[in-house]
């Protein structure tokens, strides 16, 4: 799914090109005028909420950074709980790990081992679906932890680098939607 024609174009406009960011080579995709824009943060935290209701969702995973400051809002919209999934080494709890490749480089990230109970259906929220290798990560750990996987929802999918099909298997069927895809 991705969203109707004007909300795409709404949060289209507020997200920038950035050349040769971090590294040479790519544009990346700067959410900080959306963020600054409360009616389009606000419709963008209201379209992810919409998909809790539709999904049946009990648990959001946001995923550090930037998804966190994305789902935080829509857990608080939709009236489920938040559970970070962080970068390794910032979780104080007892954590289970996942490592993955990214765009521009490698990273590992951890969730807390009690963070989802067994049945909880879990929404994950990005912005940015590049690789897929954050998201297949995430998916992984989400199963790890006991917890049945409801769908993953980023704002921005950048279908050139293919992450919709390496995510399949991972995905197990669950939905992916996208807002938008350039
Ligand atoms: O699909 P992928 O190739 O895995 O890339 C997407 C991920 O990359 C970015 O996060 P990044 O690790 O740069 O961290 P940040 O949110 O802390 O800036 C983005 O926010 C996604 O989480
Ligand atoms: N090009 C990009 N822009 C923003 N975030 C990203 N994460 C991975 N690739 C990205």
């Amino acid at each position: 799914m991705s969203a109707p024609a004007e909300l795409r174009e709404l949060l289209l406009s507020r997200i920038t090109d950035i050349p040769d960011h971090p590294q040479p080579g790519v544009v990346f995709k700067d959410i900080t005028p959306l963020l600054a824009d409360p009616a389009a943060f606000g419709a963008l935290t209201e379209a992810f909420a919409e998909l809790c209701g539709r999904h049946r969702v009990d648990k959001i995973v946001g995923l550090e950074a930037r998804g966190f400051i994305l789902a935080a809002p829509v857990a608080v919209r939709a009236g489920v709980g938040f559970v970070p999934v962080r970068k390794a080494g910032k979780l104080p709890g007892t954590t289970l790990g996942q490592t993955y490749e990214l765009e521009y480089g490698t990273a590992e990230i951890e969730i807390h081992t009690d963070a989802l109970a067994p049945g909880d259906r879990v929404l994950v929220i990005d912005d940015v679906l590049a690789t897929g290798g954050t998201a297949d990560a995430s998916l992984q750990l989400i199963r790890r932890a006991g917890a049945e996987v409801a769908g993953l929802a980023v704002l921005l999918e950048l279908g050139f680098l293919a992450g919709r099909q390496r995510l399949e298997p991972g995905l197990k069927g669950a939905p992916l939607e996208a807002l938008i895809t350039v």
